[in-house]
C-alpha cells in the first residue's frame, strides 16, 4: 500500500508544484483567502468530499483580528479579479473563508481529522531575479502580502492528501476530516472552527507545518510546547496642541504609547517558564509641531505556559494604564488573537514515528521537540480533541528554506510537500496498526 501511495503522490508533483505556487502568487492574508478558498473548495468537491465551509464551520463571534467590512468587500472583489470562482463566494463572504472536507467509508472506525492553514503574512515579497518565487514568475501579486511561512505549501498538502485519499478510499475505515483553516496568522482563526465544533467529533487530530529550522529529510512527529499567546492593538488618544505655542495644552499620546513600548519590553520574566513580549507596531502623531493626540501600538506577549502568558499579559494591562495615566490621556485595548500552549500526546506520537518510519522517506525521525519559540492556534484544536480523550500531535516536515519564516524572501524546497502528503495519507491508511501506546 505505502508504496502504492508513493508511486502516484509523485506522479502528482508537477500538478502539487503548479497547484504551490498558483496560490503563493495570489497571497491572500488572514479572513481574506478568498481565492484560495473558492479554489480549494472547487477542487474537493470535484474529488467527491462532502463540503461545510463559512458560517457552517466558523462561529461568527470566536473570529479575533478580522479585517473591517471595507477591506473585506475590496479583497473579495480583487479575489474574483484573479480568478476565484464565483459560486462559492457567498459562503465565504465576511470574512468565513474556513472549510472542512469529509470522507466517510461508511465503514465503522475512528474520526481521522487533518488540519492545514491557508493564509499568508502582511508582508512585501523581495521581487528580484535572486529570490526564485520572482524568477520564475510566480512571487505574490498582490501588494502588502505574502505566503512566507509555508501555509501555501500546506493548503496544497491538504489538497494532495484529499486526492491521494479518495482514490484509496475502499482501503480506508472510519471517516477522514480534511480542516482547512483561515487566519492561522496572528492566532485568530482556529479559535473559531472549535467554537463552531469543527472537531467535537474527532478522535485523532494532526495538524502539520513545514520547514521552522527542521532540515530537510527530518521529521518532528510531535512539535512539543508552543507558546501561549496573546495579541493586543492599543490605542491611546490624547488632547492635540501648538507645540511651539500652548504644550501645556497637549496630551501626548506619543509620549504614552513610547512609555508604554519601554515598560512593556521591560516587564519581569517569570520563573515558571520562558516569555515574550514584542511591540510590532507603534504608529502615532500626525505632525513635527503638533502635540500628538493619537498612537497605535500592535502587541503581543507570550509564554511557554498558559500561566506564564497570562502573568505577562496582565502585567503589560498595568504598564498600558500606568502608562496613559502618566500622560493624562485615555486607552483602549483590542484583543487581535490568541493560542494556547499544547503538547501532543505521547500514543499518538508514537503511531507517526512508526508510520514514517515504514515510509523510508526520513534520515531522522524525531519525535519530540520544543516549539521553535512559535505559537500556533492549532493548539486549540488539539486541546480540544485532548480534553474529549482523543489522540492529537502538530507534525512538522523539515525542508531547506531560502530564508527563515516571516522573511520577504522565504522559500521552501517543493519536494517536501509531496513527504507530508505520503505520511499523512499513511497515518490514515494504516490505521488499523494504532494501538493506542505511549
Ligand atoms: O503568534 C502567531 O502569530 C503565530 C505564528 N506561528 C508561526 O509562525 C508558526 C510557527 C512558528 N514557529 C514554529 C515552530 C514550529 C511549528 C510552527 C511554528 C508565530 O509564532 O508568530
Amino acid at each position: 500500500m505505502v508504496n502504492e501511495i508513493s508511486e502516484h503522490v509523485e506522479q502528482l508533483f508537477p500538478a502539487l508544484q503548479t497547484q504551490r505556487r498558483d496560490l503563493h502568487k495570489y497571497a491572500e492574508s488572514g479572513w481574506l483567502e478568498f481565492r484560495t478558498s473558492t479554489l480549494v473548495a472547487d477542487r474537493l468537491e470535484k474529488l467527491g468530499y462532502a463540503l461545510k465551509l463559512g458560517k457552517d464551520v466558523i462561529d461568527a463571534d470566536s473570529r479575533m483580528g478580522l479585517p473591517s467590512a471595507a477591506v473585506l468587500a475590496e479583497h473579495e472583489q480583487r479575489a474574483l479579479e484573479q480568478g476565484a470562482i464565483a459560486r462559492w463566494m457567498p459562503h465565504f463572504s465576511g470574512g468565513f473563508t474556513g472549510i472542512v472536507a469529509t470522507l466517510e467509508t461508511g465503514r465503522p472506525g475512528p474520526v481521522m481529522g487533518f488540519r492545514v492553514d491557508m493564509d499568508a503574512l502582511d508582508l512585501n515579497e523581495v521581487l528580484d531575479e535572486a529570490h526564485r518565487p520572482f524568477r520564475e514568475g510566480f512571487a505574490s501579486a498582490n501588494n502588502g502580502m505574502m505566503h512566507a511561512c509555508g501555509h501555501d505549501g500546506h493548503t496544497t498538502i491538504g489538497l494532495g492528501l484529499a486526492e491521494v485519499l479518495m482514490q484509496a478510499r475502499d482501503k480506508l475505515c472510519g471517516t477522514i476530516k480534511l480542516i482547512f483553516q483561515p487566519a492561522e496568522e496572528g492566532t485568530r482563526g482556529a479559535k473559531s472552527m472549535v467554537a463552531a465544533g469543527v472537531v467535537d467529533d474527532v478522535d485523532y487530530f494532526t495538524a502539520v507545518h513545514i520547514g521552522t529550522g527542521v532540515p530537510a529529510n527530518h521529521i518532528v512527529c510531535g512539535n512539543d510546547t508552543f507558546m501561549a499567546t496573546t495579541k493586543l492593538d492599543v490605542r491611546f488618544t490624547g488632547v492635540a496642541s501648538h507645540a511651539g505655542g500652548k504644550p501645556e495644552e497637549g496630551r501626548n499620546a506619543l509620549l504614552a504609547a513610547a512609555q508604554a513600548t519601554l515598560g512593556l519590553h521591560a516587564i519581569p520574566r517569570h520563573s515558571g517558564g520562558s516569555s515574550r513580549v514584542n511591540v510590532g507596531v507603534l504608529q502615532a502623531g500626525t505632525g513635527r509641531n503638533v502635540v500628538a493626540s493619537s498612537a497605535m501600538m500592535k502587541v503581543e506577549t507570550r509564554g511557554s505556559t498558559n500561566e506564564v502568558n497570562e502573568f505577562i499579559y496582565q502585567q503589560a494591562l498595568k504598564v498600558i494604564s500606568g502608562a496613559a495615566e502618566m500622560h493624562q490621556v485615555k486607552f483602549d485595548i483590542k484583543l487581535m488573537g490568541a493560542a494556547q500552549s499544547s503538547k501532543p500526546t505521547a500514543a499518538w506520537v508514537n503511531y507517526i514515528h512508526q508510520q514514517a518510519e515504514k515510509l523510508g522517506e526520513f534520515e531522522e525521525i524525531i519525535d519530540r521537540q520544543e516549539g521553535a519559540a512559535g505559537s500556533e492556534d492549532a493548539t486549540y484544536m488539539m486541546e480540544r480533541v485532548k480534553a474529549r480523550g482523543g489522540e492529537a500531535s502538530y507534525v512538522i516536515f523539515g525542508t531547506d528554506l531560502s530564508a527563515g519564516h516571516h522573511n520577504e524572501l522565504f522559500d521552501f524546497d517543493e519536494k517536501v510537500m509531496m513527504q507530508g502528503i505520503k505520511t499523512l495519507a499513511a497515518l490514515a491508511l494504516n490505521i488499523a496498526e494504532f494501538k493506542g501506546e505511549n
